[in-house]
């Protein structure tokens, strides 16, 4: 008996992407299937990027083939495209720029800095263009995180400024606006313009995602900057204590009103491992995150431990995904980074308007 496409497409439709949960022929992932003889032939097309599954993922399709009668040779490619998403009503999207991903936290000091930059060498590591900007402006730390403090950006046509290359990515910081030694008193109108500027006056390229680290808390400025930035989803930071979930119920709450997705919850400093003893302690409490993630329906994306490595190679300029790419921690931020990434795929393009339709109605 020989090989049909028919077949081939049915014992396809038993492989389930790790990822989305989902069968790849289902969600119209697998492209351009060849039957030749007994030779096969196709494309796995994912939407969001995974370098790190790629052999996996065309490994379980192989298997998935040799059952068929008649099989011949397999060859699979396997790649990625990220599309746009839309963003709040009202705010248009940036050139350059397919999704902006805000990484915030209701409390200061839980790590967001440290979280948002390793989520963005996780990103770049699974094979996406990605930015980073650093929106901070009580304490921009992202250019001594990526190593690049003491470079300023600089401007080819006198209009735009050049992001600065940092481990593949293309970073911009209000810190290399603005000298941090100096205090500085930011009202809320000049920290939106200048972060509207940085934006828009950027030479991004070609980003699939740019990710940006928010100030932290909950007030006037993070609302202005929830409002008027382009957001497509939101990644909420957090230690699992009770103050500091409070806080980030806070966040949730005003990414919320303004319409703005959440793409999920990370909680950090989640346990902490004795480097002599192995000896595992919930330092700030367990299971915070978790259930204030079961109350409000949104994904739990991973906890990371409070950490040694994770602070010494932050604070060095090489946060903890360059510095040692295939360790455990790395492994978690990458996780946390495909999930991102996937939930951003599977949001509609089309999103949900939040405010009514107004109709004027002639009498
Ligand atoms: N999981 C972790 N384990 C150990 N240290 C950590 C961890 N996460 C962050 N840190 C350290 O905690 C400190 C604060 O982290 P970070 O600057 O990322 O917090 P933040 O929430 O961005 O703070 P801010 O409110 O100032 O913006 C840094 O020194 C960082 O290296």
């Amino acid at each position: 008996m020989s090989l049909t496409q028919e077949a081939v497409t049915e014992a396809l439709k038993s492989v389930i992407d790790p990822n989305t949960g989902k069968d790849l022929v289902s969600t119209r992932c697998i492209r351009n299937l060849a039957v030749n003889g007994a030779d096969v032939r196709f494309e796995v097309e994912l939407g969001y990027p995974a370098k790190s599954q790629h052999e996996p993922i065309r490994q379980m399709l192989r298997d998935a083939l040799s059952g068929l009668a008649g099989m011949g040779r397999v060859e699979i490619e396997v790649s990625s495209k990220v599309v746009a998403h839309s963003v709040q009503q009202g705010v248009k999207l940036l050139p350059g720029v397919k999704n902006i991903i805000a990484v915030a936290s209701g409390k200061g000091g839980v790590g967001k800095s440290t979280t948002a930059a390793n989520l963005a060498l996780a990103l770049a590591a699974e094979g996406a263009r990605v930015g980073m900007l650093d929106a901070d402006i009580y304490g921009p730390s992202q250019p001594q995180m990526l190593g690049i403090g003491d470079r300023r950006p600089e401007s080819l046509d006198g209009k735009t400024m050049e992001p600065i290359e940092a481990y593949g990515l293309q970073a911009m910081s209000i810190g290399f606006l603005i000298d941090i030694d100096t205090p500085m008193v930011w009202r809320g109108p000049m920290a939106t313009q200048a972060l509207n500027q940085m934006l828009k006056e950027t030479h991004w390229k070609d980003l699939d995602y740019l990710v940006i680290d928010m100030p932290p808390g909950t007030g006037d400025i993070q609302l202005t900057l929830s409002q008027s930035v382009p957001v497509t989803g939101a990644v909420i930071v957090t230690t699992p204590q009770d103050i500091a979930l409070l806080d980030a119920r806070k966040g949730l709450k005003m990414f919320e009103k303004v319409g703005v997705p959440i793409l999920g919850v990370v909680e950090n400093m989640s346990i902490h491992i004795c480097s002599k003893c192995g000896h595992e302690e919930h330092i700030f409490g367990a299971g915070g995150g978790q259930s204030m993630c079961d109350d409000y329906g949104i994904p739990f994306l991973g906890a990371l431990p409070l950490d040694m490595q994770i602070r010494q190679e932050a604070d060095e300029g090489a946060p903890t995904v360059v510095s040692d790419p295939d360790g455990r921690i790395a492994a978690t931020y990458k996780s946390i980074a495909r999930k991102v990434a996937v939930s951003i795929a599977e949001k509609s393009k089309d999103m949900t308007h939040k405010f009514p339709n107004i109709v004027i109605q002639n009498t």
